[in-house]
This record gives C-alpha cells, sequence and structure tokens, in this order.
C-alpha cells in the first residue's frame, strides 16, 4: 500500500492565465493505491459524493490508465470539487506520484506531469499542467508546452472558499477570444513582476503581478460578491487578490501578520451576502509526499 498526499494549488495567479501555478499548504488530498488486476476507486472526504468513482469518469482512473498500471484507488478528499483550488489535480497528482512508487516505474517529478495532466482533460476538456504540476513539484510553477519550471518561493496567502460551484469546463467557455496589444503588454510587465516576487520571496511584488485586465474580469462575474470581497481584501493589506483558479475560490497574497484580519475581512463580505465561506490561512507549501 502506497499512501501520498497531494496540496490544493491555486493556477494562473491573475496575469499567468494556464501557465503559472502555485502549491498552497492546505488543504490536500490523501490517495492510498495498492497494484491490482483492474482499476477500482473509493471515494472519501469533502464533496465525494459529487464524484464518480467510475474509473473512466475519475481522474484517478484516467492517471492510472494514462501510466498503463492499474490499481485499487481509496481517495479521501481535502479539497472539495469544483473549488478553483485544483480539486481533480490534487487526486490525479497523488495518484501518478502513488503509482510510480508503487510499480516502481521511476518516473522523475517533471516527468509526471503530462500523466496527471489526463486528468484534468477527462474533466475540463484539456490536459493544462498548471495545477498538476505545483501540486506534484511543489512551489511555484510555470507551465509550458516546453515542460515546467519550479521555484520553491515563500509566500503568505489567503484562499476564500464560497460555498458557490463553477466548473472549469463552464469558467473556461467565458474567457475572451482575443484581447488588445495595449492588454498583452500589461499583463506581460503583470506576469514578468510575478515571477520576480516569487524568486524574491517578495509578497508586494506577487501581489502587484496578480492583476490581470483580460480573463479575470470576465471571470470575477460568475462569482457572486467578487468585487466587495476583493476590495475588502485590500482594505485589510493584501498586497493582491484575485480569482483562483477557475473560481469561485478568491486568493490574496499578504505579509504573515495580515493573513488573519483578511481572511476575517474576506468571510464578513461573503456573510453580508448570506454565502456560508471557508477561509484558509496558507502558503505556497511542498509538492506531493509520499509517507
Ligand atoms: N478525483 C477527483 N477529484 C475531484 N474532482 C473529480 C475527480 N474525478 C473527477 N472529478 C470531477 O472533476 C470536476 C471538478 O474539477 P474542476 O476542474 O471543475 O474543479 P477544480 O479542480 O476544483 O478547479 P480548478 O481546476 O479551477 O482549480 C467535477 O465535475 C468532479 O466530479
Ligand atoms: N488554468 C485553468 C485552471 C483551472 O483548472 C483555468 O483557469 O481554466
Amino acid at each position: 500500500m502506497v499512501t501520498v498526499r497531494a496540496p490544493a494549488t491555486s493556477a494562473n495567479l491573475g496575469s499567468g492565465f494556464d501557465v503559472f501555478g502555485a502549491a498552497l499548504s492546505k488543504p490536500a488530498d490523501v490517495v492510498r493505491i495498492e497494484p491490482a488486476e483492474e482499476t477500482t476507486i473509493e471515494m472519501y472526504g469533502a464533496g465525494s459524493e459529487y464524484i464518480p468513482e467510475d474509473p473512466e469518469k475519475n481522474v484517478a482512473g484516467a492517471v492510472a490508465k494514462a501510466l498503463d498500471a492499474p490499481a485499487e484507488i481509496r481517495i479521501d478528499k481535502g479539497v472539495r470539487p469544483s473549488s478553483g483550488l485544483g480539486s481533480s489535480a490534487a487526486s490525479a497528482a497523488a495518484v501518478a506520484v502513488a503509482i510510480d512508487e508503487a510499480y516502481g516505474l521511476g518516473h522523475s517529478r517533471e516527468e509526471l506531469v503530462p500523466y496527471a495532466a489526463e486528468g484534468e482533460a477527462l474533466v475540463s476538456g484539456e490536459a493544462h499542467a498548471d495545477n498538476v504540476a505545483p501540486s506534484i513539484m511543489g512551489g511555484f510553477t510555470i507551465a509550458t508546452p516546453e515542460g515546467v519550471t519550479q521555484v520553491d518561493a515563500s509566500i503568505p496567502l489567503v484562499v476564500c472558499l464560497p460555498e458557490l460551484v463553477i466548473s472549469t469546463r463552464d469558467a473556461r467557455r467565458v474567457v475572451p477570444r482575443s484581447a488588445e496589444v495595449s492588454q498583452v503588454v500589461d499583463c506581460v510587465g503583470r506576469a514578468a513582476t510575478l515571477v520576480a516576487g516569487m524568486f524574491r520571496d517578495d509578497p508586494a511584488l506577487v501581489g502587484q503581478g496578480m492583476e490581470d485586465g483580460i480573463v479575470t474580469p470576465a471571470r470575477a462575474e460568475l462569482i457572486d460578491g467578487y468585487d466587495g470581497v476583493r476590495e475588502a481584501a485590500l482594505e485589510a493589506g493584501a498586497t493582491g487578490v484575485t480569482v483562483s483558479g477557475a473560481g469561485p475560490a478568491i486568493i490574496a497574497a499578504c505579509e504573515d501578520e495580515r493573513r488573519k484580519g483578511i481572511a476575517s475581512a474576506m468571510l464578513d463580505r461573503f456573510a453580508e451576502r448570506g454565502i456560508e465561506t471557508r477561509a484558509y490561512q496558507t502558503e505556497v507549501g511542498r509538492g506531493a509526499e509520499l509517507f
């Protein structure tokens, strides 16, 4: 039996649509696997009642198939589905790392990323790697068709998860098909600033780099109360605020001592609209861990 904990992740981080991702120190999925003649899946934990156990419909089955390694798989969900926190990616990442260990396949962490991305193809129609890469490798990641560049970073974060459901598939339909050159220039500047911030462990630069005028405004409209929550987080000291992944989670970067106040400001603003919300005081963290 091999056990792996794989973390939630936040993709995009504003200016890095489909490219940037960060592992979060919490929450996480825990997966136990045993090699078997055929793949079977049991689901437990947060939102598991909404996730199919059929290997043809569960990302875990897609990853086992991609690695050609059938297994009995038990998944304890810490990351609820359709959250914007890489729920499907956490399971996919954990299964890829666990199967590699159980079958002694000897793949590097970077080599496992495309296999785990097959799980994302199953649920969103595209094998984007921006969530599975940080969940497998940890830290901040830049995922491009050429591969993944990983940086260990230390940035305090607050993530708010309202009781709203937005599927990645739906949130991808509202992404604009084109952008003005002036918007692209702004986005490149923001993205470069964010990368510099990750290298320097500088929450102010990371926050500046989280602004985005292309994809985020369209996505924000899907989240009831987004503008008010963002404003409240900034007033409480956040250096930057954006939609996490495809939403509805909202992520804020900040100095360590501001996390508590920002979490409570975001929770209050959602509460004013009668939306139940959970806040995680977290940080850029480690990738999948074997036990
Ligand atoms: N093991 C799994 N864990 C979570 N979701 C799964 C799993 N297998 C299949 N799914 C399906 O994937 C969908 C959730 O994935 P989706 O990409 O929409 O959300 P997310 O991973 O939380 O978001 P994001 O990628 O924006 O961070 C749900 O329809 C769910 O049923
Ligand atoms: N980059 C993806 C992440 C969600 O899986 C998106 O924002 O649609």
